[in-house]
């Protein structure tokens, strides 16, 4: 059963829309808490009343989490939401918001936590599905708390893909798919952020005892079939 975390505050629920600009106060692009949340949204609640199956894919870039997702989603019904593709997306419209995410992304820090929960939860109101896997989501304390006061629910299970640096730079300059991040230097220090801002949020749901970690060296198939049995245990029913 899903357990309701917080009590939305009353600005949740006024109708204006975020900016950067707004979601600069009492946030930042490096992931320091703030519990001021700067924007409002009404749409959370409507969310809260489907009280659906959240898992957290969380690993360091270059990890495998997309990979994985894909074939998750492909044999257990869930639908795919990656955080880092719903930001490219916004980055690549005509959102007021474009240009600050691209320069994040680039210098490879953590965009504020107010822009992208409301990505993901844009994205969770118009989808019929009831089983999301919300893809390098949380990166950071900040991002976590975000979630957990906008939307009010905590994931059921958190999968940690666990990769050696080399193996995990190998891949991403390998990647060839035109991001701008995949380049020697952003890659240094999304694996500097990553050690420093997402850990912790490891550590968390570690200590919770939500989280299931998956060692993501070898052949895509391999892995996921420490994948399935997470997935097939009693104790993660979906
Ligand atoms: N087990 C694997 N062995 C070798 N290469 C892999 C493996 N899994 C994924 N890859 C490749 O490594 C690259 C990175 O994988 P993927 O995009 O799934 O990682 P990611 O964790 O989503 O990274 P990011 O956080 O940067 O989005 C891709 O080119 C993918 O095809
Ligand atoms: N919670 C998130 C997820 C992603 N981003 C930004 C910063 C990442 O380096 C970039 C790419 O994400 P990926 O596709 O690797 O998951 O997107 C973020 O700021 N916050
Ligand atoms: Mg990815």
């Amino acid at each position: 059963m899903w357990k309701r975390v917080s009590t939305l505050s009353p600005f949740l629920f006024s109708s204006k829309s975020t900016s950067l600009a707004r979601a600069g106060h009492g946030w930042n692009a490096c992931g320091s808490p703030a519990m001021d949340l700067p924007f409002s949204v009404n749409y959370a609640s409507s969310l809260r009343d489907k009280t659906p199956f959240i898992t957290f894919v969380l690993g360091g870039p270059g990890s495998g989490k997309g990979t994985q997702c894909e074939k998750i989603a492909e044999t257990f019904g869930f639908t795919h939401l990656s955080a880092g593709d719903l930001l490219r997306k916004e980055m690549n419209s005509n959102s007021e918001e474009r240009t600050t995410i691209l320069n994040i992304i680039q210098d490879g820090k953590i965009v504020p936590s107010a822009v992208t929960v409301k990505l993901i939860m844009k994205a969770m109101e118009s989808s019929d599905s009831d089983k999301f896997l919300i893809d390098g989501f949380p990166r950071t304390e900040e991002n976590r708390i975000a979630f957990e006061q906008i939307i009010g629910l905590e994931p059921k299970a958190v999968l940690f893909f666990d990769c050696p640096e080399e193996e995990m730079v190998q891949r991403v300059l390998n990647r060839n798919q035109g991001r701008v991040d995949d380049n020697i230097d952003t890659v240094k220090k999304r694996l500097k952020v990553f050690e420093t801002l997402s850990l912790p949020v490891i550590d968390y749901y570690s200590k919770k005892g939500k989280l299931h970690k998956i060692n993501a060296v070898g052949d895509a198939d391999e892995i996921f079939e420490q994948v399935r049995a997470v997935f097939d245990a009693p104790e993660v029913t979906i």
